[in-house]
């Protein structure tokens, strides 16, 4: 089995958006992110970290705008309206999820669509199915481009995607199908579920149970790219495969830490550099 290294990837293309960065410094141009915080849920100032760590180390502004949990959603929604007019910030997210006082898709919505750098604004998602310019989800994006890396080719490939989200699951069936893979979402719903992951070439789990996919739900030889980030009975960071279980079956597959996180950080400042750049030309 090959380790698709999410970790050794995203270092080896932090050295080509370094370029990008200097080039847009010479024209005046520091590209830059913010990021609305809501609270202080351990693994969402994990993930807010590690993303400011790697805008520093690339040399773009990185802001953090951090709520307590008890914050209003008018208060967000001004913050937000702010980011939307402020000609220095190229892009923002707002960390999900949210408190559950807060109506999530009202914020998401109030995002700027050309600042929206999770492409999580519906014109954004609509565009990405219709194959118009859009800004792309970060964690499905960074899939693909770790793929891409490791030439693992899309084409006429049989694809299963087990999780529906629209942050995850929904987005990377997109993607792929405009790459032409025959994809098949499925969900806690779908009947057979290990005889239907076994006919994918490519297993894409995102469903936020600890190991939950073994060996019987893979076929010999497939891709198995693991979206989770759950915890095990020794409160140890892992994903939704057991990898121990799946690393004789699977070809190649992606670790948790160390796959699909820092492939989803290096796709978000890819992003946001695409966005400098326009600024850069506008
Ligand atoms: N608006 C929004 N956009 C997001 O992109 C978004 C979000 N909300 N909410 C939560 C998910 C999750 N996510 C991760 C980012 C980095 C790692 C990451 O750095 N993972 C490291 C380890 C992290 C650790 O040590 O806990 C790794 O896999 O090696 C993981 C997950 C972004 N998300």
């Amino acid at each position: 089995m090959k380790l698709l290294d999410g970790k050794k990837v995203a270092g080896a293309l932090d050295e080509k958006m370094t370029l990008r960065v200097e080039d847009l410094k010479k024209k005046g141009i520091t590209p830059s992110i913010a990021v609305i915080l809501v609270g202080d849920s351990g693994a969402s100032s994990v993930y807010v970290r590690n993303k400011r760590r790697r805008a520093e180390k690339l040399g773009m502004d990185f802001q953090l705008i951090h709520y307590k949990d008890d914050v209003s959603e008018n208060e967000l929604l001004a913050k937000i309206d702010e980011l939307n007019n402020d000609k220095t910030v190229d892009g923002f997210i707002v960390q999900l999820p949210l408190p559950k006082s807060i109506n999530e898709e009202r914020v998401i919505q109030a995002i700027d669509s050309k600042k929206d750098v999770d492409g999580f604004a519906p014109d954004n998602v609509g565009n990405l199915w219709i194959g118009e310019p859009h800004t792309k989800p970060a964690t499905a994006a960074g899939i693909l481009m770790m793929l891409d890396y490791y030439d693992v080719d899309l084409d006429g490939k049989n694809v299963v995607i087990i999780g529906r989200s629209n942050i995850v699951g929904k987005p990377v069936a997109a993607m792929m199908l405009a790459r032409n893979a025959t994809v098949t979402i499925a969900h806690s719903h779908t009947k057979n579920l290990k005889e239907l992951a076994k006919t994918a070439d490519i297993l894409v789990v995102a469903i936020g149970q600890a190991k939950f996919v073994t060996k019987d739900y893979v076929k010999d030889g497939a891709v198995v790219v693991d979206v989770g980030m759950d915890r095990d009975e020794n409160d140890k960071l892992c994903g939704d495969v057991d990898f121990a279980d799946v690393e004789n079956t699977a070809s190649m597959m992606t670790p948790v830490p160390g796959g699909v996180g820092p492939m989803t950080i290096t796709a978000l400042m890819d992003q946001v550099l695409e966005l400098a750049e326009a600024r850069a030309n506008a």
